[in-house]
């Protein structure tokens, strides 16, 4: 996509030269990226306007690391994300917390903009990888979440943090439709990276894996995104539907507390946390474009032009469930009485050169406060009578438990591997 740079705020070089003349900076040792020494604080006040070479505006790019509440949960969705699953290889626990800490510094330094610092030695690789030099930090977030295994890996308690399982913290159980790659299932920990840039996304994810050098693997990595437009529709999916807008239901503190944010009976980690849950789900195109506009209607109870429920006129009008066909998304969803926040993406993987067949769908991505109330009941009826199951498959899935936002000073885990 082409952009005007210019216009998205200060370029990483401002920043670089701002860090500087604050004495702030990321220094890398020997070893080329591991001993991060100093993480520019995303906080810290911009210094913009005349002189400074930076751009008023760069302010509104970033959205700080720190807070009650982990970013890129109810921030609102940026145009693109990242979503990598890591396995733990740590020895032991305290190289989990070494992992966590350079995360985090790298997390802060992203989410301001920066580069990592080289130390200057032509003969060592580059700190950084480059790729955003001269780009902002294009509302840059990162969010972690972590899986059961972290806690317990085939009855092993590796890191001793078996006793602090969160409450609700399980894998999806096996669905009857499911047709998962265990491959691109689960993990460790999850890493959810999304900015208005992919470029800055990708930079941040790529240098995510290379921090974990040593002490992490990948499993997978997904990428997606959600289509732009501006004032702030609702984003349409690949079957051309809005895919969002009972969102609106939710979205006010208050809503928040209720749907998404760990209450009672959760360890203290857990404290403003929530869960994640992802699924891929191959969205079937070609036979969705053969079929009717009347069945692609009845098939999510809305219309697709508008977005409007069935016997409604406008996106955000109250839906009437007894006016939607019986097996029809939303109908479904409505019976069990749940709210989620979803914060989904598009995907596009190319072609199955089997069939010509595009591989295309939906990396579908969850926040509640409960899973095991809210997102398993609509999982298990949609999955059992869902109109939409002749044209979707679910092909990957995971939870991760999401501990709350960071206070300055601290790294992302530290109240589960400290307390
Ligand atoms: C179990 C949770 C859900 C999965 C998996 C899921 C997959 C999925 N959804 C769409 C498209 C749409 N979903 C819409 C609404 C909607 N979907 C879920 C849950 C899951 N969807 C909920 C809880 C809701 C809200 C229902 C309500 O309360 O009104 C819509 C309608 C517009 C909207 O509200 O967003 C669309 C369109 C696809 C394509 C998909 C998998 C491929
Ligand atoms: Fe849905």
């Amino acid at each position: 996509m082409e952009r005007d740079k210019k216009q998205q705020g200060m370029s990483r070089r401002e920043f670089l030269k701002l860090s500087a003349s604050l004495g702030a900076g990321i220094a890398i040792g020997a070893s080329g990226m591991k001993a991060i020494e100093h993480a520019v604080r995303s906080d810290a006040p911009a210094a913009t306007g005349a002189g400074t070479g930076v751009d008023p505006e760069a302010a509104d790019e970033r959205i700080p690391l720190y807070g009650e509440h982990q970013a890129g949960i109810v921030t609102p969705q940026q145009t693109y994300m990242y979503l990598a699953s890591f396995r733990i290889t740590a020895a032991d626990r305290a190289a989990v917390i070494r992992l966590f800490r350079d995360w985090t510094r790298f997390a802060d330094l992203a989410a301001a903009g920066g580069e990592m610092k080289s130390g200057g030695n032509p003969q060592l690789p580059p700190s950084d990888t480059g790729e955003t030099l001269d780009l902002p930090a294009a509302k840059l977030t990162a969010t972690f979440g972590f899986g059961p295994s972290l806690f317990l890996q085939d009855g092993k308690d590796r890191y001793g943090l078996a006793s602090k399982l969160p409450r609700y913290l399980q894998d999806i159980p096996r669905m009857p439709r499911d047709n998962l790659d265990p491959l691109l299932c689960g993990g460790d920990v999850c890493v959810q990276v999304c900015a208005e840039d992919q470029q800055v996304a990708f930079h941040a994810i790529r240098n995510f894996i290379r921090l974990s050098t040593g002490s992490a693997a990948v499993n997978w990595l997904q990428e997606g995104f959600i289509s732009g437009g501006s004032g702030g529709q609702t984003p349409r999916n690949l079957f051309g539907f809005k895919d969002g807008t009972a969102n609106r239901l939710h979205e006010t503190p208050a809503g928040y507390d209720s749907v998404v944010w760990a209450g009672d009976g959760e360890p203290d980690w857990m404290k403003g946390g929530t869960y994640m849950a992802y699924r891929k789900v191959r969205m079937l195109l070609e036979v969705w474009d053969r079929s009717s506009l009347a069945d692609q209607e009845d098939t999510f109870g809305r219309h697709k032009e508008s977005g409007a429920a069935y016997g409604r006129q406008g996106e955000f009008d109250e839906v009437d469930p007894s006016r939607l066909p019986d097996r029809s998304h939303v109908r479904l969803a409505k019976e069990t009485n749940q709210l989620i926040h979803r914060r989904g993406y598009s995907y596009t993987d190319g072609v199955d050169p089997r069939t010509g067949n595009v591989n295309a769908g939906l990396l579908f991505v969850s926040y509640q406060r409960n899973p095991e109330a809210q997102l398993l009941p609509m999982l298990k009826l949609m999955q059992s009578r869902d109109a939409l199951n002749e044209y979707a498959v679910h092909i990957a899935s995971g939870l991760f438990a999401c501990p709350g936002g960071l206070r300055e000073g601290r790294y992302i885990g530290q109240s589960l591997l400290e307390s």
